[in-house]
């Protein structure tokens, strides 16, 4: 896999890198969790592949301990807020002078500097300061957040695997480490560039909603069918709008032009009208090998019975019968290989990790007397 070898050291946290640890993961990083000793369940969800050991920052003993893994690691995710690491004294000052190829990746919502740089906050939250979220939602309502995907998945987690992947191709070459500043406010900013970028076309001078692709373009939106279910209409160019129009049935003759601003309520619920009265098996029927850019709505149960998914194996499921998407994209030579067995539980590798990684057994056996680490191997072994 790309990144076999790579082994990286993941202090657990809440949504954003734990996606990160886990795209490095899926694509054979070695990715060892550090977990809160004292804590009986993980909220990470997105531990796929992971190790995990448990171990007390706050004691300087656990902190040596983390020393030791981070000199023989290449990469640190760290996704506190700013100067926490350095009040345990492992700031990238601290650990890049005993590990100069240690690639420190910091991921948080505001950055490094700046005046919310010590500020909690959520997805939500750097949505907001990113601009994007002014502009998602519909004509006449608030604006509205799609999920956490935006900011901590896409702008947060996706965005610091892929500094930490610049930063070790650059290290090939210079043999060097070094910090990455991932804010999500930024990640999500960037990941939106288009919308920026764009402006000059006119796309988004219109209110929110109201415009081509934020469900404005009655040809750029979801349509209820009469099972209650939902098809996706993106028929933007007007040769696929065409297909759109002859497959619901309609003629252009009858029907106000597709640009025409003015006309798109009217348009909307003409099209409103001529989905709701087939199911949506019915209308993927009708509209399943052509150009009409429409598709079902898919619900997270079905999309790995869609026979396209299918054909791929987009999604897959894993031991204990949880579907998953398959790590994306495909490499054709060193695709990622997603780990199939369960998650670990907190500690359960805190033993075999300190062993690799040069504890002495009569260490091992100390630092567990103290409490300082914690270890479930039994747990596992139920
Ligand atoms: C699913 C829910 C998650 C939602 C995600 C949400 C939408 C997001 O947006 S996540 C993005 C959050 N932002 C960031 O990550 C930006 C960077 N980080 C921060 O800004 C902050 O870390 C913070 C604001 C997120 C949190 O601030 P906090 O003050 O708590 O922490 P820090 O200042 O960073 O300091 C960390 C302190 O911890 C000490 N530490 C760290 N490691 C160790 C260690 N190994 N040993 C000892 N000490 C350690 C460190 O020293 C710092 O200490 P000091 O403060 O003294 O300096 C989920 C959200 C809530 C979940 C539910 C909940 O947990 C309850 C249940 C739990 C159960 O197990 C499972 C079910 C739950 C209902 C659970 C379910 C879900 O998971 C949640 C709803």
């Amino acid at each position: 896999m790309a990144l076999a070898g790579v082994r990286v050291i993941e202090l657990a946290g809440l949504a954003p890198a734990p996606f990160c640890g886990m795209i490095l993961s899926d694509f054979g990083a070695r990715v060892i969790r550090v977990d809160r000793t004292k804590v009986a369940m993980t909220v990470d969800t997105q531990a796929r592949g992971k190790q995990s050991v448990a171990l007390n920052l706050k004691n300087p003993k656990g902190v040596a301990v983390l020393k030791k893994l981070c000199v023989q690691s290449d990469v640190v995710l760290e996704p506190y807020r700013k100067g926490v690491m350095e009040k345990m004294g492992l700031g990238p000052e601290d650990l890049l002078k005993e590990n100069p190829r240690l690639i420190y990746a910091r991921l948080t919502g505001y950055g490094q500097s700046g005046s919310y740089a010590k500020a909690a906050g959520h997805d939500i939250n750097y949505l907001a300061m990113s601009g994007l979220l002014s502009m998602l939602g519909r004509t006449s309502e608030k604006p509205y957040a799609p999920l956490n995907l935006v900011a901590d998945f896409a702008g947060g987690g996706l965005m610091c695997a892929f500094g930490i992947v610049l930063a070790l191709l650059e290290r090939s070459r210079s043999g060097r480490g070094q910090i990455i500043d991932a804010s999500m406010v930024e990640g999500a900013a960037y990941v939106g560039s288009f919308m920026w970028k764009s402006r000059s076309l006119g796309l988004w001078n219109r209110p929110r909603g109201e415009n081509l692709l934020d469900s404005g373009a009655p040809f750029y939106d979801t349509y209820r069918t009469s099972d209650g279910k939902y098809m996706a209409v993106g028929a933007i160019e007007p040769q696929f709008y065409q297909q759109l129009i002859q497959g619901l049935g309609l003629d252009d003759a009858d029907l106000p032009a597709q640009m025409s601003i003015s006309d798109w309520p009217q348009l909307r619920e003409t099209f409103s009208r001529v989905f709701a009265t087939k199911t949506q098996a019915e209308w993927s029927q009708v509209f399943d090998g052509t150009d009409a850019c429409v598709t079902p709505v898919l619900s997270v149960d079905k999309v790995l019975s869609h026979p396209h998914n299918k054909a791929r194996g987009s999604f897959f499921k894993d031991s204990q019968g949880e579907i998953s998407p398959r790590p994306a994209p495909v490499l054709s030579r060193s695709p990622a290989e997603p780990c199939r067995f369960r998650d670990p539980f907190i500690g359960e590798h805190t033993r075999s990790v300190l062993k690799e990684y040069g504890f002495e057994q009569a260490q091992i056996e100390q630092l567990l007397s103290a409490g300082i680490v914690e270890c479930n191997e039994a747990k596992a072994r139920l």
